[in-house]
């Protein structure tokens, strides 16, 4: 657990991403202690992969504002490309959804990984292939040697992701970010995956943000909880708090919803998300939220703590006029 004394590694401040018109972020404030992991929950197309993909300020043509603050590199938007370039591998790794699009298909993954470890670790060539043969075994790649010289599309979806997960942790980065594998795996795999990535990050003493669908699944595996709804935070806090003692309706809906055994389908909340182009400009859940008052859907409801404790910014948060 985090040692309240020291800084939050990452802090997120009224982050804000525009696609075009859209408001895709919505003053996301966030933080995260050294060692600590983070779950991000919400609906699909809530800003969870958006957020994971700014911090490694890889959104391209979005515009993005606010601050992200990584521990003893101040703000990330305000470095060079440059700088980013040295940070991405190193400090920061991300594991993306979907391993088969991430990885090179014209490259042995031996390669891919080999390389990686050369960049960011200075190794030479047969030091480079000796680490990875032990970054492939620690991420249960069966006959790890063999599999150097495996193309990904020889490898199975659950194997492209252990890749995939050896790559970003070849630079020891201290905070890793992991989008959810949903598209090509199976459900069994899938938790596989996770529990490998919040291992492999504990031992190392990393922190991680894991961007997940399920709730229960976070509480049960991730320090704290960010629950997002339509690009907004509604609530976060430590883990058990969000779970069991949550405030905001919509934390409390995204609860009573349960992933269908063997299916990969999660039963959503009634109604649906409103368009970028009909979002309210106040609370954005306002439109579904059984306890709106008229209030909700003009003025956007501040995250402010439920109480203030020592954690500070790590206290549990919620945005919500009309709180449980
Ligand atoms: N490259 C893009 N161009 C335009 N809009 C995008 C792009 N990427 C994401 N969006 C939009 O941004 C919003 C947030 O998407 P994001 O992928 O971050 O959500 P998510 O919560 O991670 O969803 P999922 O669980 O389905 O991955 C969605 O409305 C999505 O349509």
């Amino acid at each position: 657990m985090t040692d309240m004394a020291l800084p939050p590694v990452l802090t997120l401040r009224d982050l804000t991403v525009h696609r075009g018109a859209a408001k895709i972020l919505d003053r996301v404030n966030l933080s995260l202690g050294q060692g600590e992991t983070l779950a991000l929950v919400g609906e699909s197309g809530a800003g969870k992969s958006t957020i994971a993909v700014a911090i490694m300020r890889l959104l391209g043509t979005a515009k993005v504002a606010g601050t992200i603050e990584l521990a003893g590199e101040g703000d990330l938007l305000a470095l060079t490309e440059r700088q980013m370039v040295k940070l991405r591998g190193q400090r920061l790794s991300m594991i993306f959804q979907d391993a088969g699009a991430a990885l090179n298909p014209s490259y042995t993954v031996g390669r891919q990984l080999s390389t990686t470890l050369r960049r960011t670790q200075g190794l030479s060539t047969a030091e480079a292939r000796k680490r990875a043969i032990e970054l492939f075994t620690s991420v249960g790649i069966n006959d790890p040697e063999g599999r150097m010289s495996a193309f990904p599309h020889q490898l199975s979806g659950g194997m492209q992701q252990r890749v995939m997960v050896a790559i970003a942790l070849a630079g020891s980065p201290d905070l890793l970010l992991a989008d959810e594998p949903t598209s090509a795996l199976d459900v069994t795999i899938q938790a596989q995956i996770v529990r490998l990535i919040l291992t492999l990050t504990r031992e190392r003493g990393a922190s991680c943000i894991f961007v997940l669908h399920d709730l229960a699944l976070a509480s049960q595996s991730c320090d704290r909880i960010a629950v997002l709804y339509a690009g907004q935070v509604v609530e976060s806090g430590p883990a058990h708090d969000v779970l069991e003692h949550h405030r905001h309706p919509y934390t409390q809906q995204l609860k009573s919803c349960v992933l269908e055994i063997g299916t990969k389908t999660l039963t959503a909340p009634e109604g649906t998300v409103p368009s970028h182009a009909q979002m309210p400009p106040g609370c954005r859940f306002s439109t579904r939220c059984p306890r709106a008052l008229p209030r909700c859907a003009g003025e956007a409801p501040p995250l402010v703590p439920l109480r203030a404790t020592a954690a500070g910014p790590l206290d549990h948060h919620i945005a919500c006029w009309n709180p449980e």
